[in-house]
């Protein structure tokens, strides 16, 4: 079906229709890894675009599942990869997300025991959320580690170093929150693989914070007054928490094919008998964001 900016639904758009949905939104979510850039590299063109789009006055934020550091350095990251324009208040890190949801919906009292990198933990600090200690006893092993006092909630992110092994909990009573759910992929800091493996071993399922749940938009819509899904636009590299995620919040989906997902997967998406694989279908498609720069 053609919608108003050419094809709605898995067909690239290029050129004079690109330009007319820009023009048509004012809100802009961007994922990060994979469509802005790939590890500590921009991809070519992103820094224009964004850049362009915030002198413009459209709204720009970015939702990442990369939970392994924490905002203040990503506003850093921003600036040295030429995001001049992007301030602390447009980040939307699974970590951050995470540590609202502790604080404002479970409302915590006690410790949090944190699986994964310190990017978590400096989150749920400055939310005012206490986190368990490490323990940094060489010779503790999970047969004789102490027992972690009062901890009321687990939060998984990615952890390289399993340092949680080091200290037990009793998994009675604990919530189980997840940043992420889809396996890791080299140089993101996805944590799926790594709560797949807590689901099983707590006989828990884990709450999801980071995509494709819709707190994180939840946080954005408490923090940007009258944003309306109607006027969003939702740009990932990933059918599965990107494209799903903008489906589960209203918005409209662009797949941007320098990432993760290829175009080949959500026309089987497309395809599908399963209605519920029509949500991991993008409205639109293009080969990179690049494509919104005005040619020549
Ligand atoms: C971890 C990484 O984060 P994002 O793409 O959401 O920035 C991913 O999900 O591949
Ligand atoms: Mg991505």
């Amino acid at each position: 079906m053609a919608g108003a900016f050419g094809f709605k639904g898995c067909q690239k758009i290029r050129g004079q229709q690109i330009r007319n949905l820009l023009e048509a939104k004012d809100f802009f979510l961007f994922d990060c890894d994979g469509v802005i850039w790939h590890g500590e590299n921009a991809i070519a063109g992103a820094a224009k675009v964004v850049n362009s789009l915030i002198r413009h006055g459209k709204n720009v934020v970015f939702v990442t599942n990369n939970c392994t550091r924490p905002r203040e350095n990503y506003v850093h990251k921003f600036y040295r990869l030429g995001f001049t324009d992007v301030m602390l208040e447009q980040i939307f890190s699974s970590s951050y997300c995470s540590a609202l949801y502790l604080r404002d919906v479970v409302k915590v009292r006690g410790q949090v025991f944190v699986i994964g990198c310190d990017g978590l933990r400096i989150e749920l600090l400055e939310a005012g959320i206490p986190c368990v200690e490490e323990e940094d006893d060489p010779d503790a092993t999970i047969y004789n580690c102490p027992l972690a006092p009062d901890v009321k909630a687990v939060l998984v992110g990615h952890d390289d170093k399993l340092t949680f092994l080091k200290k037990k909990i009793f998994w009675m009573n604990v919530l189980l929150t997840a940043t992420g759910h889809m396996p890791r992929r080299p140089k993101a800091g996805g944590s799926g693989s790594l709560t797949a493996a807590l689901e099983v071993a707590s006989s828990r399922k884990a709450t999801v914070i980071g995509k494709p749940s819709r707190f994180m938009f939840e946080c954005i819509s408490s923090q940007f007054s009258g944003v309306d899904p109607a006027q969003c636009l939702m740009v990932g590299d990933r059918l599965e928490t990107d494209i799903l995620f903008g489906s589960n919040c209203g918005l409209d989906t662009m797949l941007t094919l320098t990432g993760v997902s290829q175009i080949e997967e959500a026309q089987e998406y497309l395809k599908s008998e399963l209605t519920t694989n029509h949500s991991l279908v993008p409205d639109y498609v293009v080969d990179t964001i690049a494509d919104f720069l005005p040619e020549g």
